[in-house]
């Protein structure tokens, strides 16, 4: 009888816990409780196993096991009836298991590896608003980009972005809170104002130089311009970011830094997905290899740095981001982790998106050899001396140079995913559709830019439509986000057109391109990886020099 009695008061206390539990976390962001919640559920279980012991009832393990099987149950089906049935989202159309789990969102990204193609297959499946996760909508609409993004928009960072640690010992990227961004913001502006630009000109021109002087030397051999884009990429973050060259350029190879900063992007393309996964990483072995090898790299880089800057007399005037952020007064009242990932920031938002640019803006002259004629014939006009003669500041002369890199970021953005960000309490209303509040709300920028309500022939590659030779081809120009826009709009857009213009434009001027026997350029379509930047596969390429 006191079984009985027992069994039942168990089963009873297991499905009220359940239910219980799942009505008290509802309203909060639990996210980033993982070990706490992880800790209380192993010390209930042997309190009850104790319990139980103490009261002398028989297979004490055998019944605290089976209870909290039953607590297990009675929660799963208690969040997936909430879910299906009663979540604030449960209106709006998706896949059945995007509705009730977010590891869909996970399969969807190690499918290809190419998360962003399969939320342009859900929209071409469901319409503009598409529920991609339990409490998650995508949303194909322009109108959408002002209200989620907008410097006015009561949106803010999704829990995505908590996904190494809790404000203030993020980056600047990573920060979530409005008020610790805009503070933290300033001396980046600073690092990448018009003046501190014109005083990085000099260095990516002699970068460039190196890239074009390395080409040359291979005499129309194929080579991996995919490899070389990243080398000069990173070569140019490595100084103006921390004043030392990485060498890559030089030798040709990639650092071993870079290779493990490659490595550990594939884990965070699976993991953006479940950020309270990542936190939990360290117990992963081989996955919390590759993040820490690079993360102490680039704090080896940052207190080089910091060494560096005491020893060398600071003279007040910053001659890279580094030195911009190291002397600036809120940033160094942060804690050293936040400096530290900042360092992460500069080298990862401002390699792995211009070599993919590049990359890509090579690929599509090449598949658009009408395309690269034109870009030759004007440039030679404007340079008659040849690569010999360029001069940056008469590339505001030729349009169409940056008709090619607009065409590059629009079809191919390097930042191709959605940008996931919460809606505040009120909701937002997006074009008629109300999205509730507190619900993860994010514009997919790669099917924005191939939408044809908002270019016309979207998916031709037409550089023309950004000159005056073809306007009409642009239907609506807010529709074209490559660098996101409002308050965390990319800080270094300046700096990126800048490098994208010298190299491709001397690029034009050194060399005829072609691919390599046997290329066709089908990786770069089918086997480039969504890692929130783009991680592209080998692309091999002749560049012959013209004279
Ligand atoms: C073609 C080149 C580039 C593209 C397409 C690009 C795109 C973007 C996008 C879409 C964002 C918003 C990310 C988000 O909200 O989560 C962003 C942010 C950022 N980008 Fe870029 N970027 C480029 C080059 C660079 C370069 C060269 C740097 C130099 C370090 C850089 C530094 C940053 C930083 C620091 C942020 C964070 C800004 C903030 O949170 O306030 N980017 N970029």
């Amino acid at each position: 009888m006191i079984v009985d009695t027992t069994t039942f008061l168990l089963g009873f206390g297991a499905i009220f816990s359940g239910l219980a539990f799942h009505q008290a976390i509802l309203p909060h962001e639990i996210d980033f409780r993982l070990k706490s919640l992880s800790l209380g559920y192993l010390a209930s279980f042997l309190s009850l196993f104790y319990l139980l012991i103490r009261l002398s009832i028989p297979s004490p393990l055998l019944l605290t096991s089976l209870t909290f099987l039953l607590v297990n149950f009675t929660l799963t089906l208690s969040i997936l009836t909430h879910r299906l049935f009663f979540h604030r989202l449960h209106n709006f159309p998706g896949p059945f298991l995007a509705k009730v789990t977010k590891w869909y969102s996970v399969y969807l990204s190690v499918k290809n590896y190419q998360h962003y193609k399969e939320v342009e297959k859900l929209h071409q499946r469901y319409g503009d608003f598409v529920r991609t996760g339990p409490r998650e909508i995508s949303i194909r609409k322009v109108e959408a980009l002002l209200e989620i993004y907008g410097a006015k928009s009561g949106c803010w960072k999704a829990t995505n972005y908590g996904m190494n640690s809790d404000d203030p010992k993020g980056s600047l990227h990573l920060s979530r809170g409005k008020t610790l961004h805009t503070h933290r913001r300033k001396a980046w502006d600073r690092a990448f104002s018009i003046s501190a630009l014109s005083s990085y000109s000099s260095s990516v021109s002699s970068l460039t130089s190196l890239l074009i002087s390395q080409l040359r030397s291979q005499n129309g051999a194929a080579v991996d311009a995919t490899a070389w884009s990243n080398y000069f990429s990173f070569d140019i973050m490595g100084i103006i970011g921390f004043g030392k060259s990485w060498g890559m350029l030089e030798t040709g190879e990639y650092h071993d830094a870079i290779k493990k900063l490659h490595e550990s992007m594939f884990i965070l393309a699976v993991l953006w997905q479940t950020p309270w996964v990542i936190r939990g990483l360290d117990m992963i072995p081989g996955a919390a290899r590759a993040m820490k090898g690079f993360r102490g790299w680039c704090k080896e880089q940052m207190e080089e740095k910091q060494k560096a800057l005491k020893d060398e007399k600071f003279d007040g005037k910053p001659r890279n981001v580094m030195e911009w952020l190291l002397t600036d007064e809120f940033t160094m009242s942060l804690p050293t982790e936040a400096i530290n990932d900042d360092s992460r920031l500069v080298i990862i938002a401002g390699s792995d998106t211009i070599s993919a640019a590049l990359a890509h803006a090579i690929y599509l002259m090449i598949k658009n050899p009408g395309v690269y004629m034109k870009l030759q014939r004007l440039l030679d006009k404007e340079f008659p001396g040849g690569d010999a003669d360029f001069d940056y500041t008469l590339l505001s002369d030729v349009p169409f140079l940056d008709g090619i890199i607009n065409e590059t970021l629009r079809l191919k953005p390097s930042v191709p995913g959605g940008l996931t960000r919460i809606t505040p309490k009120e909701g937002i209303t997006i074009d008629g559709t109300h999205i509730p509040g507190d619900v993860i709300v994010s514009v997919p920028i790669h099917s924005i830019h191939r939408d044809p309500r908002y270019f016309s022939q979207p998916l031709e590659f037409i550089p023309e439509r950004w000159t005056s030779e073809s306007p009409e081809l642009v239907k609506d120009k807010r529709a074209f986000v490559p660098f996101s826009m409002g308050s965390q709009v990319c800080v270094a857009k300046g700096l990126a057109m800048m490098e994208l213009r010298m190299a491709l434009a001397r690029i034009a001027l050194a060399f005829d391109l072609e691919f390599e026997d046997g290329e066709t350029g089908r990786r770069i379509e089918e086997e480039v990886r969504d890692t929130f930047t783009l991680t592209m596969p080998r692309m091999g390429v002749r560049f012959l020099p013209r004279d």
